[in-house]
């Protein structure tokens, strides 16, 4: 659905010679209905990304297709109307402050050409959906953040976009709101079958609503995937990101042997302490860890420090392993003490 091929941003540089590199080789591809996240430090060039998908920028060099339409080979004109079936909501939300909410979801339509009667009643639909149907006649000022960002969402979904790109949609709310919106923005995916593209610089967004994501660094893909695959592939930067590894308590760092143990979802860690313990009879301690859900599912980090017939750990390893569990075994307890 959308699909980017070695896509190069280069700018001239603000304010002195040379140049910089945006953009730097990206490829990517998102599947119809999928809720993919790109995210990255400040600078690592997310938005000058999400503004090459719907051609608000052309790259430099590299193909960027959207529902099938090779958007870099159409010249300006036919750009402008694929950019049509793409919806984008911003961090500032960037409603007209002189209209009211249901005149800011009739604007696009408007545009359009859409006939008074039909933009009423679409903007009605619309702020129904979004769950403001009770404030069609509030102005901006009269909103909070998180409405004014549900009125965009509906201006966005107007001209029934077959994408959503949101930049950065929920960095200038609170903790409640955000919640909401990224609830909204999960809802209508499922309802209207949209694929969305969204681009942060929190994990916790990420791992709240998106199915896949890329971490980009300094303009490259630095890794990505599917957010069920990521947590579980050893040494993954995006997956460690996502879910930091534990580390041991410095004052602890004596005896026995460390296990790094990610339990994905279908791998509660009872299933963990059963075969350790239960099976191998062998102590265990958790010296650290976390277990959150990430993309609807259960999953969890653990560092287990086990004593007691440490001659048994090879075999304890191997077992966790042979059952599906990414197992590592860390070296000394000091090489991962803070
Ligand atoms: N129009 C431009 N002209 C010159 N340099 C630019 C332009 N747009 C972006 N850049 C530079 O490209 C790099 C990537 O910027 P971009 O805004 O895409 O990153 P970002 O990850 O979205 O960062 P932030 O989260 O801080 O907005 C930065 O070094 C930035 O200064």
């Amino acid at each position: 659905m959308i699909e980017l091929k070695d896509v190069r941003k280069v700018f001239p540089a603000r304010g002195q010679a040379g140049e910089v590199v945006a953009v730097d080789g990206v490829s990517l591809a998102v599947d119809r209905g999928e809720f993919a996240g790109v995210v990255g430090p400040s600078g690592s060039g997310k938005s000058t990304l999400v503004r090459l998908v719907n051609l608000l920028e052309r790259p430099t060099s590299g193909s960027v297709t959207v529902d099938g339409q090779l958007l870099t080979e159409l010249p300006d004109e036919q750009v402008r109307q694929a950019r049509r079936s793409i919806g984008m909501v911003f961090q500032h939300f960037e409603l007209l402050d002189s209209r009211t909410a249901a005149g800011n979801v009739e604007h696009p339509l408007e545009l359009s050409g859409v006939g008074r009667a039909e933009r009423r009643r679409r903007a009605g639909e619309l702020l129904d959906l979004v769950g403001l149907g009770d404030r069609a006649g509030a102005r901006p000022a009269q909103l909070s953040g998180g409405q004014k960002q549900r009125v965009a969402i509906a201006r966005a979904l107007a001209v029934r976009p077959t994408v959503l790109l949101c930049d950065e949609a929920t960095s200038a709310l609170d903790q409640a709101s955000t919640t909401g919106v990224l609830e909204l923005l999960r809802r209508v995916r499922d309802e209207l079958g949209l694929t969305v593209l969204l681009i942060t610089h929190e994990m916790s967004v990420v791992k709240a609503v998106c199915d896949s994501a890329v971490l980009l660094d300094r303009g490259r893909v630095v890794d990505g995937g599917r957010l069920a695959d990521v947590l579980t592939r050893p040494g993954s930067p995006l997956g460690d990101a996502l879910l930091p590894a534990p580390v041991a308590d410095a004052g602890a760092a004596h005896d026995g042997a460390l296990l790094r143990v990610t339990v994905a979802d279908r791998t509660p860690e009872t299933l963990v302490l059963q075969t350790l313990i239960g099976e191998l009879g062998l102590a265990v301690e958790i010296a650290g860890g976390s277990v959150e859900t990430v993309a609807g599912g259960r999953y969890g980090r653990l560092l287990l420090r086990v004593t007691g017939g440490v001659a048994g750990l090879d075999d304890a390893v191997h077992r966790l392993r042979a059952g599906g569990i990414l197992v590592e075994r860390v070296a000394a307890t000091a090489e991962v003490a803070r």
